[in-house]
């Protein structure tokens, strides 16, 4: 079975270790977790198909269109911990209940966490959090429903893909609240689409629909507004999924490491996992499908 990818990334050389983890950073996490985890209010809960691979990441703050409390930070923690360990998932959608999908961070929880130090470190825990989902060997997409403003941008911005149904609106709002982007989506919204166009979306702060989102190549796919946007989600997102897990998560794991490393460790990467691959089932018996015909 193909080493998880973090197991990799630590037992190879000169590879910096990407969780950015250190011993004072964990301290850090657990004092952050323990502040924010008594700011209560909704749920973030977790589904996984070990048939198809794919889960189903669920926001749900209905009186306040999903925005993220501290609590559901905490719950988001958790579950991505617990996908790091989930050796046969290949696929993830993160998506909200009511038919929207994040109004961003819950307000009322932000007025409890006013002093830059508390945004630091609220900051860093939720930032590591998406970092972290960003990272899994899973491939992942956002599905947009209703608004995903302010830090619900920055989490969809945390999947590979973005779906959005017909009637979803997208912006990043920080600026107009006298901030910037909280949740580390800044510096993934450069390395993704560039500085020009990171620049003219978070400074003109602007709410996009699904239409511009596309145009831009933040959405990948719209979907029309209906009851069954998730299946319709999961359809497509199978489409990458198919086939052997460990063929999928190697590919993801390869990808992040070229995000992420130098030419020559991205190539060491990638090098280790495409021959944990060869010669294996599925290569095998593609190669003897392949010499058949
Ligand atoms: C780094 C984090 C980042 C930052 O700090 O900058 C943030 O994410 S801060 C939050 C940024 N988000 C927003 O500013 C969005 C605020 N909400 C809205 O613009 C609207 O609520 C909208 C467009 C999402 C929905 O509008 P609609 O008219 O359909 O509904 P309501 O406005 O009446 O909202 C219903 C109900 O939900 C409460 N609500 C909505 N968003 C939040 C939120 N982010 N935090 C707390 N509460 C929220 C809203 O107050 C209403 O409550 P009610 O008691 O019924 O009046």
């Amino acid at each position: 079975m193909a080493c998880s990818y973090f197991q990799f990334v630590r037992s190879s050389h000169r590879l910096v270790n990407l969780t950015g983890f250190t011993r004072r950073n964990c301290t850090k996490v657990h004092k952050a977790q323990d502040t924010l985890k008594h700011m209560t209010g909704g749920s973030v809960t977790l589904d996984k198909d070990e048939k198809s691979g794919i889960a189903v990441i669920s926001l749900d703050n209905n009186k306040k269109k999903n925005a993220l409390s501290g609590s559901m930070m905490c719950e988001l923690n958790d579950i991505i911990n617990e996908l790091q360990l989930w050796q046969t998932g290949k696929g993830l959608i993160l998506r909200g209940e009511n038919q929207t999908f994040c109004s961003g961070g819950d307000l009322d929880t932000f007025q409890n966490i006013l002093s830059p130090e508390q945004g630091y470190s609220m900051s860093g825990f939720i930032g590591q959090c998406l970092t972290n989902l960003s990272q899994l060997p899973l491939i992942s997409v956002a599905l947009v429903e209703g608004n995903a403003l302010g830090g619900g941008a920055e989490m969809a911005m945390s999947c590979d893909f973005m779906v959005m149904s017909d009637d979803a609106r997208f912006a990043f709002v920080q600026k107009k609240m006298g901030v910037i982007t909280g949740f580390g989506a800044g510096t993934r919204l450069v390395r993704k689409f560039g500085t020009l166009k990171a620049l003219e979306i978070l400074a003109s702060a602007r709410t996009m629909d699904a239409t511009e989102c596309e145009q831009l190549g933040l959405a990948s796919k719209i979907l029309p507004h209906s009851e069954n946007v998730l299946d319709l989600t999961k359809s497509w997102l199978h489409n990458y999924c198919d086939g052997d897990p460990k063929v999928v998560r190697n590919l993801k794991a390869m990808v992040v490491a070229a995000s992420n490393l130098s030419l020559e460790d991205s190539h060491a990467i990638e090098r280790r996992l495409f021959s944990e691959l060869w010669g294996g089932e599925s290569h095998l018996k593609a190669q003897k499908s392949k010499l058949k015909h």
